[in-house]
């Protein structure tokens, strides 16, 4: 079993902008959400946990590892999918893992072949190895980059917004790939998008501004939200009054008009109707809420 440890880190841009506001999380083996909003920091967290930036203050450890001391060390035991992993030369999938791992330090060659063809067979691109990676669909180049992020037998594996632009089918298989992968190493998936998580994770925490807002179980927070969620499709120009007089957890459109999610301990009256609570009211119930009103 491996143990993340993260303690008080906290990290202020020169800009001012406070991305990481002292915080701590302990991970162990298996997939974690880092659900967030835009700009809540979760690259920087990503980025400081995969060695490419410091901290401020605080800890981070992977088991007997100081991440922020030992960047080297934590290098040799981390798999990275970054937002952007886009830089595909006209090479072959096969050409490409290969570059990789002699930059990963896989120095013997028929060690290196066999471990680029187990990782080709292991992402569904075994067929494919002998085809370029320029001209891969997004959710073929996601695979690609988690065979990459899988060379050396990492015991952490970060993969910040991997589903983004990836069609139903390719998220998919996306998905059940991670779920393989996760089983015996850390996982942190970092995505603004609920279903990722709701998918895919055990254990969750949900980030804003900088801040951890939430950390636990995707169901137990959405137990705490147990009959306390109403809904209602209201007139768009009602939105405001709605707003002033009730606590708007999510706005989404249907069929053209809102339909608004509200928090409330009793019931509303007033036309709306409680719902069994999901994910994403959990999100919206823990993020600022004036980001709800369009
Ligand atoms: N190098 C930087 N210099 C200054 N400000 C930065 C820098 N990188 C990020 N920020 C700011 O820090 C905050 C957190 O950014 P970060 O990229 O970590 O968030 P995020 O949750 O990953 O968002 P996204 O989903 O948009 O990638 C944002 O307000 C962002 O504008």
């Amino acid at each position: 079993m491996n143990t993340l440890t993260i303690t008080n880190l906290s990290k202020t841009y020169s800009n001012g902008v406070k991305a990481l506001d002292d915080v701590s999380l302990t991970l162990e083996n298996g997939m974690f959400g880092l659900l967030g909003p835009n700009g809540a920091g979760k690259s920087s967290l990503m980025r400081t946990l995969a060695t490419l930036q410091e901290a401020d203050s605080g800890t981070a450890t992977l088991d007997d590892i100081d991440i922020l001391k030992q960047p080297a060390e934590v290098r040799k035991v981390l798999g990275y999918l970054p937002q952007e992993f886009g830089v595909y030369p006209r090479i072959t999938a096969e050409q490409l893992l290969t570059h990789l791992a002699i930059l990963k330090g896989i120095t013997n060659p028929s060690e290196r072949k066999a471990l680029v063809r187990y990782l080709l067979d292991k992402v569904n691109l075994y067929d494919k190895r002998n085809k370029s990676v320029k001209g891969f669909s997004g959710g073929m180049k996601q695979r690609v980059g988690i065979a990459q992020a899988l060379i050396g037998n990492p015991k952490l594996i970060i993969v910040d917004e991997p589903t983004a632009g990836l069609d139903p089918g390719e998220r998919n298989r996306f998905y059940n790939l991670l779920a393989d992968v996760g089983k015996e190493v850390i996982v942190i998936l970092s995505t603004h998008i609920v279903d990722d998580v709701r998918e895919l994770c055990t254990k969750m925490a949900i980030m804003n501004f900088g801040e951890i807002v939430y950390h636990g179980s995707p169901q137990a927070a959405i137990d705490d939200l147990n009959s306390k969620v109403y809904q209602k499709i209201v007139d768009r120009d009602q939105l405001d009054n709605y707003a002033s007089e009730y606590k708007i957890i999510s706005n989404k459109m249907v069929g053209g008009q809102p339909l608004i999610h509200v928090f409330s301990e009793g019931h509303p009256q007033n036309g709306f109707e409680q719902v069994t609570p999901n994910l994403e009211d959990v999100f919206f119930s823990k993020i600022n809420t004036s980001n709800v009103l369009v």
